[in-house]
């Protein structure tokens, strides 16, 4: 029996950011192995026109959770939506509500962040420090908490090259950055941010670092811990193989790749990519869970899940296999054939963009204006160089983590433990990984049928043809132009033409002394 599960049994657990990637797979995981949890509390919004309800629905009824409707049939019922909006003061919770989280709640997740890298420092601050500082101290009002674990991210202290599992301090107290973004305008907010920033490349990272610092100061005599994930990518085992449901970190340049829109990226080949699979960050969080209520260490330990000192893949080794895979499993209606590489400097990266992003796109649109159609290539090849150069700092620079910590843990599992709450990143292999990643891509998240693969490869073929075509006509209106203008060209074209008719003619002339 896993000691894991048996102690999530019977108990309230409540996650914020349960309806997005990494929460999804948390609540997955912890209902099929503890079916006798008591009640998952998630903190949600209203989005997209949808009801909490409706959201609550799709997500139960969406493929990832098919394995667990079987262990755990009721699973409607354990799951308690809580309306709440972490932007807004006691993050607009009912009062009802409030009561029934404050006696019942045993184990906190809080998972709930804006990832986005060009977030408005106000926004990441509220989301990233103050919402965490709310929770904390809602946490400290709740007397059947055993612990509270705090998501953050291995890139929180990306500004240095080797990273202990310790919290690092922040020039200015996240304090009195939360107290300034409530008198700051946008207008001196967006003055000051690059000095706050400092390093770092974005306000991602840096709010993510002071959240950590709060997270440090406010626990009280909480059991506190936090897990620090590096770039979290598909499944790699649970519930199954390659499952993925949104664009960030590889998954977006995946697909941009596959579709033949990405055909170069700025890029150490050598350097770490330090992809972890999000069951991979589950196992860890769920075991961190345990030991922190259980085990109740002195201080708030950090866990890093990474997997470059363990297990380390480069770059170069992920490109190829993503570029063999789609060459196996080709996406379908692709733009151009897919065929990507890195560049190194500054000069290459532009002129590939010139030649292989733009270039392509101008004309496709230039197409599209013949045929009546609203041309669209080159504003989305626009959005896609931004997004690849918000990406760029990410996979051209090298990171060190130690995980003691984390080894630590591991070593005191039980043998069904490690086994039920895998997060031995030892244990992946890479080809394996990324192929089933890259299929999972074309399968979760394009909802492209395996069915269609003949004809994404006859389409593909078709690419080919247009591509020499295109290739050779080229050529050919070039050299005519060069022709037209220039003696020495026109002498070259003489000597090559005269050259070929003498070697024709001697071909043929031994040809019939044979015969
Ligand atoms: C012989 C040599 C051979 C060598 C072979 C070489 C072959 C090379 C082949 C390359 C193969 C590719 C596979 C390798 C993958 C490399 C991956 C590198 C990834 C690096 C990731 C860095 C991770 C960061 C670490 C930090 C981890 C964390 O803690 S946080 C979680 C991560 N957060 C994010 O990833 C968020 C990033 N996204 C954003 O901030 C925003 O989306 C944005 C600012 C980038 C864009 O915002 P925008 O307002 O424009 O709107 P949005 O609606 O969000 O999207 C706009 C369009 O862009 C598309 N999109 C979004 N995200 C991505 C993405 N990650 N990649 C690609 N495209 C993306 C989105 O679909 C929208 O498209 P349209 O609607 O069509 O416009
Ligand atoms: N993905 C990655 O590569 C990595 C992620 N992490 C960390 O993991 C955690 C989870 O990330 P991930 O799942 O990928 O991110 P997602 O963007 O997929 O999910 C973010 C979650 O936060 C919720 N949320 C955002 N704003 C609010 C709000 N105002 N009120 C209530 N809920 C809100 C979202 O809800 P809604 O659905 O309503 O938008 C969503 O559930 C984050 O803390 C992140 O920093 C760390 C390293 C890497």
């Amino acid at each position: 029996m896993s000691m894991i599960a048996a102690f999530y049994s019977n108990k309230s657990v409540l996650i914020t950011g349960a309806t997005g990637f990494l929460g999804k797979v948390l609540m997955e995981k912890l209902f099929r192995t503890s079916p006798q949890l008591k009640v998952i509390y998630i903190l949600v919004r209203p989005k997209s026109g949808q009801t909490l309800q409706e959201r609550v629905f799709q997500i139960l009824n969406s493929k990832l959770f098919e394995k667990v409707k079987e262990v755990c049939p009721n699973v409607h019922e354990k799951i308690r939506p809580i309306s709440a909006d972490l932007n807004q003061r006691d993050f607009a919770i009912s009062k009802e509500d409030m009561q029934e989280l404050l006696s019942c709640t045993n184990i906190i997740f809080h998972c709930a962040a804006t990832v986005r890298f060009d977030a408005h420092l106000r926004e990441a601050v509220q989301l990233n420090v103050t919402a965490t500082q709310q929770l904390l101290l809602m946490a400290s009002q709740m007397p059947k908490l055993e612990a509270f674990i705090h998501i953050s991210t291995a890139f929180s202290n990306c500004n240095l090259s080797h990273i202990d599992e310790v919290i690092y301090p922040c020039p200015v107290e996240p304090r009195k950055i939360i107290d300034s973004m409530e008198w700051l305008d946008d207008s001196i907010i967006d003055e000051i941010t690059p000095k706050l920033i400092g390093d770092r490349p974005n306000t991602y990272t840096y709010t993510k670092a002071l959240g950590e610092v709060v997270v440090q100061q406010e626990s009280r005599n909480l059991n506190v811990a936090i897990v620090r994930p590096s770039i979290v990518g598909a499944t790699w085992q649970e519930p199954f193989p390659g499952w993925v449901d949104n664009l960030n970190g590889p998954s977006g340049l995946i697909i941009a790749t596959g579709k033949g829109f990405l055909r170069s990226i700025k890029a150490t080949p050598m350097a770490v990519a330090d992809v972890i699979p999000v069951d991979t960050v589950v196992n860890l969080t769920i075991a961190v869970g345990w030991y922190t209520a259980v085990h109740r260490p002195k201080s708030t330990l950090i866990y890093h899940s990474t997997s470059g000192n363990l297990n380390p893949c480069n770059w170069h080794k992920m490109g190829l296999q993503v570029l063999a895979t789609i060459e196996k499993i080709p996406f379908e209606s692709a733009f151009r054939r897919p065929n990507a590489d890195f560049t190194t400097n500054n000069f290459t990266t532009q002129y590939w963009n010139a030649v292989s992003h733009r270039a392509p796109a101008i004309i496709y649109d230039f197409y599209l204006r013949l045929t009546g159609r609203k041309p669209r290539m080159l504003k989305l090849m626009n959005r896609l160089l931004r997004t690849i150069s918000m990406l760029e700092y990410f996979i051209n620079h090298s990171w060190e983590w130690s995980t003691n910590n984390t080894e630590m843990l591991l070593s005191e599992l039980s043998p069904e433990d490690q086994r039920v709450f895998n997060f031995d990143v030892r244990q992946l292999n890479w080809l394996e990984y990324i192929e089933n990643y890259v299929l999972g891509v074309k399968k979760y998240l394009l909802k492209e049928d395996l069915a269609g693969i003949p004809k994404a490869k006859q389409h593909l073929k078709r690419l080919r043809n247009i591509h020499y075509l295109f290739n050779t006509a080229l050529f050919l209106i070039i050299w005519r132009l060069l022709i037209a203008r220039s003696q020495m060209a026109r002498n070259i074209w003489f000597f090559i033409v005269s050259f070929c008719y003498k070697f024709i003619s001697y071909f043929r002339a031994s040809s019939t002394l044979k015969v």
